[in-house]
């Protein structure tokens, strides 16, 4: 494994995709230590780099068009949890100001037909910009292959944790994922107080994956406290554990506080773009403390809970 300067390791995923069972459990303990120890690493997890700069090409597009067009797709509730949030709607730290972002929530795309057909809750239509094909079709694309990536990690993080190989898989598989295109709009006017670009925040759900550009910002709270950078290192994506997942092991896997900081050089000038998918399990699935992440001295730290439940608590929290 190697360290960056930063203390992120930088994980070469490719074995664990092509390798034998060796190769994958030594990807695995890889995996297993960054999730332990940090709760972040950067992980290549076989998503196409045509496809990543093709799929912030149209991030910019999208961002581009006039406010009154993205208004109409506006995120409208929890339960969604889809469309556009405009700057300052959002708060991840809720005592500091909005952020400083506008974002454009895309869930798992259903057919419009089998919406009658099942139970509504768990069906929930995307709303796309009119006449954006290109956008639609790329943005899908994107969804998929990294709904593919994240299959393989769920398989690793289950490895790290001696559990059966499908055992976070199994409860992924409905694709309960958010991918969450960010725009941080360049900065002239005088931020408040406390302003950021995204504030200091750990993410919800079980795991993220996370595409940024060049221009930078994100910092990652370390176990003493110390906030570091973690840049942009092509080839590479940001994967992070989440709460749950870390109520899940125990805390075996941590859930880290990052923010995204308002760059005090000329790049505050610059639009910074990012990409985040957040995983998620099934709404159905019981979060339960994993049996072999406690013990007769190390009792489960929390109840059950079914991670659906989980999600809406959060999400109410945040606006
Ligand atoms: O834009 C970024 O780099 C980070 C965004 C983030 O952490 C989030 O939306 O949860
Ligand atoms: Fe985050």
């Amino acid at each position: 494994m190697t360290k960056t300067l930063v203390d992120i390791p930088i994980i070469d995923f490719e074995p664990f995709l092509s390798g034998d069972a060796e190769a994958r459990q030594a990807v695995a303990r890889q995996i297993y230590h960054a999730c332990h120890e940090i709760g972040f690493m950067y992980l290549n997890p076989g998503i196409p780099a045509t496809l990543i700069n093709n799929l912030f090409a149209q991030t910019k597009l999208f961002f581009d068009l006039p406010f009154d067009v993205k208004n109409k797709l506006a995120w409208v509730d929890k339960f969604s949890n889809r469309g556009y949030v405009g700057v300052e709607r959002e708060r991840l730290n809720p005592d500091k100001p909005g952020d400083l972002k506008e974002a454009f929530n895309v869930g798992k795309e259903v057919n419009p037909e089998e919406i009658s057909k099942q139970d509504k809750s768990s069906l929930i239509m995307n709303q796309w910009p009119v006449g954006e094909d290109k956008f639609r079709q790329t943005v899908l694309e994107f969804y998929q292959a990294c709904a593919e990536a994240a299959d393989k990690i769920c398989q690793a993080f289950a490895i790290a944790l001696e559990l059966p190989e499908s055992f976070f898989a199994d409860k992924h598989e409905e694709q309960n994922y958010t991918l969450r295109l960010l725009h941080y709009p360049p900065l002239e006017q005088v931020v408040k107080p406390g302003q950021v670009r995204a504030g200091e925040h750990s993410d919800y759900g079980s795991f993220t994956l996370l595409f940024q550009d060049e221009v930078g910002g994100l910092e990652v709270r370390t176990a003493d406290g110390e906030w570091i950078a973690a840049p942009y290192i092509p080839g590479t994506v940001v994967v992070n554990t989440g709460d749950l997942m870390q109520q899940w092991t125990n805390h075996e896997f941590c859930s880290t506080k990052h923010r995204v900081m308002v760059p005090s050089d000329d790049r505050v000038k610059r639009s910074r773009y990012s990409v985040a998918f957040f995983c998620h399990p099934n709404n159905d699935a019981e979060i339960a403390c994993i049996e072999s992440c406690q013990g007769e001295n190390r009792p489960p730290l929390y109840p059950p809970i079914s991670a659906g439940d989980y999600l809406l608590s959060r999400l109410q929290a945040t606006y």
